[in-house]
């Protein structure tokens, strides 16, 4: 049968307020100036760009329960929401450019919200589970997966600009890779609600290759559903891209990092990624940001079906002498 056509739907979500440092809101900008919407071209994927978010603009936003730019998540997150489920109703895979990772709250509600109840691949050097009250930083870049769980619910506080969402992932519909920097309160969750993690010295002792076996054969162990793969920049080891807020030593190697997207690209059920944390400004060198951000690229066209042993277009012939 033909190859399915595959087809993306891009958001740009130029969002920093869930961290404390400036350029992360500058990702969307840079990955596609990298070539990323060409090269899904020439791949044959249809691309549509739905373009950047502008977000409402919170003149005061105190901290609440410790934890900052409240009002301007909850805002921002809204809107993506929202975006999210009319890009799934346009029946794209949706692609969402960060900005940091509080902006998987709304991704996930968002495509959730369209698709039904969803399998979410995070994969990251953190777990982003702590809740307002356990966070030691405040920024909520760290606390994404808190409200989005069903499980947590009781533990999280009322937030305002939060009342529009409601909790939409199950503990058992989730699973982590690329674990290496998780804080006391996020271990203790996950070993309450018995969190899937293959974390750094589970991908050194198994192989990336097994991971994603297990990973999908966890995942679909009830069920099979639509994939969420929200992927952090911070995942891979910042050798290789260093331009992002909170790098961590010894992270996943480009090659497992690809191994992952064409893993979850060959299931045929990838249906929406996030790839954020990317931050130009915190790449020392422009070679930094530019290792960086076109291994963002290259992360992205694994999940829409780049090969690297190659590819061509279906209609392709051979030119005649
Ligand atoms: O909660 C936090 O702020 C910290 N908790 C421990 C890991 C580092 C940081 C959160 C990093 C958020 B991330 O993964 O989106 O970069
Ligand atoms: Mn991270
Ligand atoms: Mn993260
Ligand atoms: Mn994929």
């Amino acid at each position: 049968h033909p190859p399915l056509q595959r087809s993306a739907g891009i958001i740009g979500a130029p969002f920093s307020k869930g961290q404390s440092t400036g350029g992360v809101e500058c990702g969307p900008d840079r990955i596609r100036a990298a070539g990323l919407l060409d090269r899904l071209q020439q791949l044959g994927c249809a691309v549509k760009d739905y373009g950047n978010l502008t977000f409402e603009d919170i003149a005061v936003d105190e901290p609440v329960r410790g934890s900052k730019s409240v009002r301007a998540v909850g805002s921002a997150n809204r809107r993506l929401s929202e975006a999210v489920q009319a890009v799934k109703k346009d029946g794209h895979t949706a692609v969402m450019l960060g900005g940091d990772h509080s902006l998987a709250i709304g991704s996930i509600h968002g495509h959730t919200a369209a698709v039904g109840p969803l399998s979410v691949v995070w994969v990251d050097a953190h777990a982003d589970v702590n809740t307002p009250l356990t966070s030691y930083t405040g920024n909520l870049h760290g606390q994404p997966m808190s409200y989005l769980l069903y499980e947590l619910q009781s533990k999280v506080p009322v937030l305002p600009n939060f009342s529009w969402m409601k909790p939409c992932l199950s503990s058992q519909d989730l699973v982590y890779i690329g674990l290496r920097d998780v804080d006391p309160a996020e271990h203790y969750i996950l070993k309450l609600l018995g969190v899937k993690v293959f974390c750094m010295s589970q991908v050194d002792q198994l192989g990336v290759a097994r991971v994603m076996e297990e990973t999908c054969d966890y995942l679909w162990n009830r069920a099979k559903k639509p994939i969420h793969l929200s992927y952090d920049i911070d995942a891979i080891d910042p050798f290789i891209t260093p331009a992002t807020g909170t790098p961590v030593v010894g992270g996943l190697t480009y090659r497992e990092g690809l191994y992952i997207t064409e893993h979850l690209c060959q299931t045929g059920l990838l249906s929406a990624v996030d790839l954020v944390e990317v931050n130009p400004l915190r790449g020392r060198t422009e070679d930094h940001v530019q290792s960086t951000v076109s291994t963002a690229v290259d992360l992205l066209l694994g999940c829409f079906g780049r090969l690297r042993e190659g590819n061509h277009l279906p209609n392709y012939s051979l030119p005649e002498p």
